[in-house]
């Protein structure tokens, strides 16, 4: 398969040793603030699994690494604080071991929202520049999960791009599929493709921009897998029929941090299937700009877009341009994010609360101590 490059990169970073990796002036800034003031000689690494306790990495050979006591506790203070996919991290030789010394700045950060009371958020992945949304041609399009994915993506930080995927199934219903998806898919561009026949491949493969960092979105049997392999021209991930037939892995390495033939990278990240609506709300904005454009022409700034009148919103549903399931969908995903933010806000109330009381006991048990009884 050939790639072109429209795009070129901001600093061509191939000379570099972590070039394949994705490193660039940013990050190099980001590990210049902690490398100089460190008492042991520090390397910059990129993990590519995080595990419970340790990270694999890439510098550029395959590592594993245990977090420094610093690393650790503050992961355990904030979980987000952990070393994820994609981090790049700072570590040093400790004997025969590698210890993440630092976790660097990041840039995108791909976050699942704590679900249980106490749980915490969740860093899926870090240092992302886009999102490769896919979703089959031939089963729907399920346009209120396309919302989610694109909210998700847009919290972020980093762009999303839509695949239409398994082109060739949807027969002559492709065009009607192409366009209920563009309907929901505002400021985000829409791929048609297929693995298996070819088409649209060469022109996604040309957005892939050398050193980026790409992760996938998609419900299960959505063609995630397939696709990558068809745009890396090779096996690089099991595809469902694979994992059918064998109950494991077929790929012959399993490889988290996966290169592209032009030199982009897929986060390979387990688990991403479960979304829930980031609580910081503007990914949600993001995704319905357009009725956030409309809501702007209110006549009232407050508008709740219910019986007032000059309503944008309302008038837009009456010509027919905005179709009202969209319309309630938007309220339902900021309903949600709103009540996510609510509940993170509560958890790190209670958090507080346990820690003031810990702090009591401590000081205490201290005076108990001074007293001498
Ligand atoms: N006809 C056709 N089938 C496809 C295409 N892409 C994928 N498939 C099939 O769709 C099924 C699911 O594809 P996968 O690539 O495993 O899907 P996935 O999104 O990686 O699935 P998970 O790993 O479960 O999330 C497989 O049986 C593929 O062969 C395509 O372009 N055309
Ligand atoms: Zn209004």
């Amino acid at each position: 398969m050939s790639h072109h490059n429209t795009n070129t990169a901001a600093d061509d970073n191939s000379f570099h040793p972590l070039g394949q990796l994705g490193w660039n002036s940013r990050v190099e800034a980001a590990f210049e603030t902690v490398a100089p003031g460190s008492e042991h000689a520090l390397y910059p690494a990129r993990v590519t699994e995080a595990r419970r306790g340790s990270v694999g990495l890439r510098m550029p050979q395959h590592e594993t690494a245990k977090l420094s006591p610093r690393v650790r506790k503050a992961a355990e203070a904030d979980h987000s604080t952990a070393p994820t996919s994609g981090d790049w991290v700072a570590v040093r030789r400790s004997g025969d071991a590698w210890l993440v010394e630092a976790v660097l700045d990041r840039a995108g950060t791909l976050v699942r929202q704590g679900v249980a009371k106490d749980s915490h958020d969740q860093v899926l992945a870090a240092n992302i520049d886009a999102v490769l949304i896919c979703e089959a041609a031939d089963q729907g399009p399920n346009v209120g999960r396309l919302e989610r994915f694109l909210s998700l993506a847009w919290a972020s930080g980093a762009t999303p791009v839509v695949a239409v995927t398994k082109a060739e199934l949807a027969g002559d219903r492709l065009p009607e599929v192409v366009e209920l998806v563009e309907t929901v898919t505002t400021g985000a561009d829409v791929h048609t493709v297929s693995a298996h026949t070819g088409l649209g491949l060469a022109e996604l493969a040309a957005r892939l921009r050398p050193g980026s960092t790409w992760v996938l979105l998609g419900t299960s049997g959505a063609g995630k897998s397939s696709l990558l392999n068809a745009l890396a021209g090779d096996t690089v991930m099991d595809t469902g029929e694979i994992r059918d037939d064998r109950r494991g892995r077929h790929t012959t390495t399993h490889r988290q941090l996966i290169p592209m033939p032009g030199g982009a990278l897929f986060l390979d990240i387990p688990g991403v299937r479960r979304i829930d609506v980031p609580g910081d709300g503007s990914g949600v904005d993001r995704t319905f700009a357009d009725i956030g454009e409309l809501a702007e022409r209110c006549r009232f700034r407050d508008c709740s877009h219910g019986a007032e009148p000059g309503c944008a919103v309302n008038a837009a549903v009456d010509e027919g341009e905005l179709d009202t399931r969209r319309l309630e969908r938007w309220y339902r995903l900021r309903r949600e994010a709103e009540w996510n933010r609510s509940r993170g806000d509560a958890r790190l109330r209670a958090e507080r609360r346990k820690e003031w009381k810990r702090n009591d006991r401590v000081g205490r048990e201290a005076a108990r101590l001074k007293r001498g009884f």
